[in-house]
């Protein structure tokens, strides 16, 4: 039986949320947070060329992401085919034995791979959900079926997830491009900066299935974070669960179907210099429904510098973080630290305390 379970048990069958499972009280779920209503923004004329338009929606975006660091599209573009074979690809894939998931292997201290409730990497507050993360590169130079060549070692049961989610990723990362042109023009910038700045791009696609849970009361499948990447691409299925904390009380984002969520992550908060704050938010569960998400996490090169440009820095506002890259803050937080609502402040600690101390010495960890 052991091969079939995720958790190394059915949570659909148990009575009680065991107790590594259990939130600590300050984190603990209000299951019925009052709904909160995010900014939508039609992208119609943004994509059909209006510069008006263009400017409309830069600075409805640029409000948004001042006020709430989270928005969410409709009319993107991303045709509702390919999100219906995410969906179904990852039923199929999380219905799966438990060895055939486990193909999809999660090497210790990386990203990437299958994951069943992160067991063997935190010891406490276990995320209710199974994952798994694909890493997609796009550049010049690398090859246009990064995710298929990822799921064809894995044998013939996984090629046509290799399909779907090269082409979902693709599209996602074109998206998040666009949407970085409509960011730079809210920041006072030109279009293209932080489009460039992110056109070869070493992103995440995250796939969370959230299975149902006995005690929703007790359990996250998702605890409280700010993504420590930079532009999250979230596309919940009808399930609400997502959450965001907002004037000081957790609200829920009810799930739109044809609308893609969009979130700041720590990384582009580095990146303009703290004009905008990365959104803080987790995800509940329920005791009725699984629960899927799909998360595409753009990210820069890994070893490109996060440096904001020129016109984020003068005597007023002078710069806020270190220089890093995004690899050294993904192994920070694949390493050494648990994302949540205070990763970047930790991690330009850590920085500082290593450039003054042994580099070697590892960081104290949140676990
Ligand atoms: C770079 C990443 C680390 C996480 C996945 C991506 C962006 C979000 C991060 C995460 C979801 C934040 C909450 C904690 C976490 C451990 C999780 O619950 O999955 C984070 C991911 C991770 O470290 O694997
Ligand atoms: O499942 C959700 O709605 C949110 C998931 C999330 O925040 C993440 O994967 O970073
Ligand atoms: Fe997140």
């Amino acid at each position: 039986m052991a091969d079939v379970l995720p958790f190394g048990f059915d949570p659909s069958i148990l009575d009680n949320v065991p107790a590594q499972f259990i939130c600590t009280e300050v984190d603990k779920p209000c299951v019925d947070a009052e709904e909160i209503h995010i900014p939508t923004i039609d992208l119609h004329g943004f994509f059909a060329g209006d510069p008006n338009e263009t400017f409309a929606v830069a600075r409805v975006v640029a409000e948004a992401c001042e006020k709430y660091g989270i928005f969410q599209v409709v009319n993107h573009g991303v045709e509702a085919k390919i999100l219906e074979q995410a969906h179904l690809c990852m039923d199929r894939y999380f219905q799966m034995r438990l060895s055939d998931k486990q193909k999809a292997k999660r090497k210790v201290g990386e990203s990437f791979g299958y994951a069943s409730s992160f067991t063997g990497r935190f010891a406490s507050n276990l995320p209710w959900k199974e994952s798994l993360s694909i890493r997609y590169v796009s550049s010049p130079t690398s090859s246009d079926a990064w995710v298929e060549d990822y799921f064809h070692c894995m044998g013939e049961d996984f090629q046509h997830f290799g399909l779907v989610y090269n082409e979902y990723s693709k599209v996602m990362c074109d998206l998040s491009l666009s949407i970085m042109e409509i960011l730079g023009l809210g920041l006072g910038l030109e279009r293209r900066i932080l489009r460039e700045f992110f056109e070869a791009n070493d992103s995440i696609l995250r796939l969370n299935y959230y299975p149902r849970c006995p005690q929703p009361d007790l359990a996250l499948g998702t605890g409280a974070h700010c993504d420590p990447t930079s532009l999250t691409i979230l596309h919940q299925d009808g399930i609400s669960g997502l959450q965001v904390f907002v004037d000081n009380k957790w609200r829920s984002i009810s799930p739109n179907p044809n609308a893609l969520v969009i979130n700041i992550g720590d990384t582009l908060m580095a990146l303009c210099n703290g004009r905008w704050k990365s959104c803080l938010h987790r995800a509940v569960v329920n005791s009725e429904r699984v629960r899927k998400s799909i998360a595409f996490f753009l990210c820069p090169e890994m070893d490109k510098m996060v440096i904001p440009p020129k016109g984020l820095v003068d005597k007023d506002h002078p710069r806020k973080y270190p220089d890093f890259t995004w690899a050294m803050l993904l192994e920070f937080t694949q390493k050494y630290y648990r994302s949540d609502a205070k990763t970047l402040d930790e991690f330009c600690a850590w920085l500082l305390q290593n450039q003054t101390t042994d580099p070697h010495e590892s960081p104290k960890s949140n676990e």
